[in-house]
């Protein structure tokens, strides 16, 4: 009979209360899991960071929430950069300015209000601190190991809904955007730069969707317009159970890529921000991605690349990814 998933892990807890167990070994059966033929991790590595309930957590739900990892400081300096560059103080290469739809479309707003997010702050030097914060890459080590890429950055601006209901982001999976595999050796951290609640669109998560495969993302059927790529996944469990992560200011949460979240309208009257980076083992390989799900996503980057760099350009997806990763840790062996 095989076990449950969570006596199972209450096993794993048990053995690492005996350190000369060896924990690496992976388990396929219930018959694996005694004294003598113990289990592994899948999703984290041997770290003497995470306590083994934040390992087991990690494991179970695919995230973790890390209580006042970012200081007032800092945050307020991301702030005020992201001002800086909202008035146009500074012009950072690469670097993408959002805004959303319903305002894109509609009248002309200028300044931060406009703004709903900015990708690829790699080149901001103020910015980018914030992907190679000590105490964020000793949490990031755990699930990437040594070798760590900041692979993807960006601020999140949520304005306050316009009323179309664009201010939402679909439940989606990061993954579906990367060509770049193992999964499990990536990993994003998103950190609330102010109060995050339900009221102004906190992250919502199904817990334990890690462990499933990537789905298949399109644009959802909102009658108010959705945001340019925020491509949302039809086929997931409506009755899984969700989980809206209300977190202060300096709160970090580390999750999967697999972990299908989303983040619901801002119902305030603030523009709600977070700062993110995802990061990747420098041993990832990249993957084509041609007749798989990822392949709308793929085409519709490179055409936007030739958008913006000319009908001539040939960059690839995968291109794309070369260009913004920048090591953070150790080597820059594959990526
Ligand atoms: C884990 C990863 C998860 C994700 O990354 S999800 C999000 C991924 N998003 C991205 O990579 C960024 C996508 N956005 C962009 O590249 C730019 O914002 C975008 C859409 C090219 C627009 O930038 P610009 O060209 O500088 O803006 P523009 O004001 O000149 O507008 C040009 C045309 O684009 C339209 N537009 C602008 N913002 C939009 C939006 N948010 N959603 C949909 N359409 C949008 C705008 O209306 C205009 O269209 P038209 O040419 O007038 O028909
Ligand atoms: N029709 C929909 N299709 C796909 N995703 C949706 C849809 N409606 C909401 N979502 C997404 O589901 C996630 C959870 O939404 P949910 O309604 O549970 O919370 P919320 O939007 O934060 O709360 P509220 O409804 O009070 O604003 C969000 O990411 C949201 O963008
Ligand atoms: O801050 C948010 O609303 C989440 C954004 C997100 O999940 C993403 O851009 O991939
Ligand atoms: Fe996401
Ligand atoms: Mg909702």
């Amino acid at each position: 009979m095989a076990l449950r998933e969570a006596e199972r892990l209450k096993v794993v807890l048990n053995h690492l209360d005996h350190p000369s167990v060896n924990i690496h070994t992976s388990f396929t059966s219930a018959e694996n899991v005694s004294y003598h033929h113990p289990v592994a991790f899948k999703y984290t590595l041997d770290t003497d960071v995470l306590s083994p309930e934040q390992r087991l957590a990690y494991e179970e739900n695919g995230f973790i929430l890390i209580k006042n990892l970012v200081s007032e400081e800092d945050i307020d300096r991301f702030r005020n950069e992201f001002e800086r560059i909202c008035t146009r103080d500074v012009k950072i290469p690469g670097l993408v300015i959002m805004r959303d739809v319903s305002i894109a479309k509609s009248e002309f707003v200028q300044g931060e209000k406009a703004v709903t997010k900015l990708q690829d702050f790699q080149e901001d030097p103020e910015l980018f601190r914030y992907c190679s914060l000590p105490q964020i890459l000793k949490y990031v080590e755990c699930f990437t190991g040594p070798n760590i890429m900041a692979m993807h950055t960006m601020l999140i601006n949520k304005p306050p809904d316009t009323g179309k209901k664009t201010s939402r982001h679909p439940l989606h999976q990061d993954l579906h955007y990367f060509p770049f595999r193992p999964a499990d050796r990536i990993v994003c951290a998103w950190t609330a730069m102010e109060k995050i609640n339900q009221q102004n669109g906190c992250l919502v998560v199904l817990p334990g969707t890690h462990k499933g495969t990537l789905k298949e993302h399109v644009y959802p059927e909102w009658e108010g317009g959705v945001n340019k790529m925020y491509h949302g996944i039809t086929d997931y469990n409506p009755n899984h159970p969700r989980v809206h992560l209300e977190m202060e200011k300096g709160d970090t949460v580390l999750f999967h890529p697999l972990l299908i979240h989303g983040s619901g309208m801002n119902h305030t009257e603030g523009f709600r921000k977070a700062i993110s980076c995802h990061y990747a083992s420098a041993d990832c390989q990249y993957i084509d991605v041609k007749g798989s799900t990822q392949e709308n996503i793929s085409k519709e980057v490179e055409e936007l690349a030739r958008k913006r760099l000319g009908s001539e350009t040939t960059l690839t997806f995968q291109d794309t990814w070369v260009f913004r990763g920048r090591l953070v840790q150790g080597d820059r062996t594959s990526l």
